[in-house]
């Protein structure tokens, strides 16, 4: 789907994200098993923040304490600064969107009948709903006229979960709690799921605590995430960038791997003071001057741009010979990233076209070029903090 494409429901005043705040928060299970011990965690309003660690550490019990499915033993939910501890719980699950690993659409029920599954129980007349399921159904990128009347089963596991996802939007909530939603499809299928949900999330910026033991789509797509191990400890909350470049202990190092450098390259962003300004020719330049310029900067070659300063291409000091313009002799340039582009984007091209740079653009203007010496400089500038970090939908 192209989520882009569609226009994301309209923020309300009930749908604007909010705030979550654990304040406190234990569980003891009737058995005297710890789920979670004493836990304060703030999930940012309109951030997406993953909860990641090994099995049984008490990620589930965490979030499913926030829709109250889980009664906590003791401590405080705010939700926007409410305290919703001893709300009505039917009332708070209609405010809070949940998606979970099997869906759990209800199979009698067609796809349009459980998308408007929290509408019909606010009561909202049936135009409305069948508007917004419609508008829902198009923006993660299933075609009402195809998908709306089908059931579950008539759906492939990557629909169901976008259906998944429209239902729970649906009353456009203000949280959405997603527990592994793309863990049951395939590692093909997940990726691309991940994409489409940025982009949505991008427009709609829900807050969301989401659930997975998988570092690597932890980092892919969390603003923020909390590692945690046995007894719900929370070991480091902390953005992607940091978590990889600064594990706070050896716990933390040890789950995110030992190939953290590599994953960080996902992360971080390219930074204007990272780029290398290499010689700089005009397209109506002559080859002549065009050599004498690149003999007296001691460079191998340069950059040839437009009258709009846009990239036209490149030329290598052995093309600058004989008469005629450098827009004769240059080189279409086809090793380039956008500047919103992470690191391991601009990595990826230099490795795929053998290039030994990359130029980077805003738009077709020139900003700069990449080399693997800068690129190395910039994941350095990762661990100590400064370097910017890519939005989660440039990510993947
Ligand atoms: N109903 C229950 N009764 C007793 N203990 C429970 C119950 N539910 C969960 N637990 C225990 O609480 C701890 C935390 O469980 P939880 O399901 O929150 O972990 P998790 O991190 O989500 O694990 P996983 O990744 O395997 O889903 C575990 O030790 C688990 O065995």
């Amino acid at each position: 789907m192209d989520a882009t494409a569609h226009t994301p429901p309209p923020a309300t005043a009930t749908g604007e994200a909010l705030e979550i705040r654990l304040d406190g928060v234990s569980k003891v299970y009737a058995d005297g098993t710890v789920g979670v011990a004493e836990l304060d965690l703030t999930f940012a309003a309109g951030e997406l923040t993953v909860l990641v660690g090994p099995s049984g550490c008490g990620k589930t019990t965490t979030m499913k304490m926030i829709n109250r499915i889980i009664e906590p033993t003791t401590g405080r939910i705010l939700l926007g600064g409410e305290d919703v501890t001893r709300a009505d719980p039917d009332q708070l699950r209609r405010r809070i969107g949940y998606v979970i690993q099997s869906v759990g659409l209800f199979p009698h029920q067609s796809v349009r009948t459980n998308v408007g599954t929290v509408p019909r129980l606010l009561g909202w007349d049936k135009e409305r709903i069948r508007a917004r399921v419609d508008e829902l159904l198009g923006t993660v990128g299933l075609d009402p006229a195809v998908h709306g009347d089908r059931y579950p089963a008539q759906l492939s596991g990557g629909q169901r979960q976008r259906a998944g996802v429209a239902r729970a939007l649906a009353a456009d909530p203000p949280v959405l709690l997603m527990d592994e939603p793309f863990s049951a499809v395939d590692p093909v299928v997940r990726e691309r799921l991940q994409a489409e949900f940025l982009r949505l999330q991008a427009a709609v910026r829900k807050t969301i605590v989401f659930v997975t033991h998988d570092i690597e789509e932890a980092v892919r797509i969390g603003d923020r995430i909390a590692v945690m191990s046995e007894g719900g400890r929370v070991e480091q909350f902390a953005t992607p960038a940091e978590l990889l470049g600064r594990p706070a202990n050896a716990f933390v190092a040890d789950f995110v791997g030992s190939d953290r450098g590599l994953k960080r390259l996902a992360v971080t962003g390219i930074d204007p003071a990272d780029l290398e300004q290499p010689p700089v020719l005009h397209v109506d330049d002559g080859l002549a001057d065009a050599r004498a310029a690149l003999v007296r900067s001691g460079a191998r070659w340069a950059v040839v741009l437009d009258d709009r300063k846009a990239l036209h291409g490149w030329l290598s000091l052995d093309r600058a010979s004989g008469s005629g313009t450098v827009r004769e002799a240059c080189r279409r340039m086809e090793a380039w990233v956008p500047a919103d582009a992470s690191l391991k984007t601009a990595f990826a091209q230099m490795l795929q076209l053998e290039a030994g740079w990359v130029a980077v653009l805003d738009g077709d203007r020139f900003l700069g070029v990449l080399t693997p010496e800068s690129l190395h400089a910039a994941l350095r500038r990762s661990v100590d903090g400064t370097a910017p970090e890519v939005a989660g939908a440039a990510r993947v």
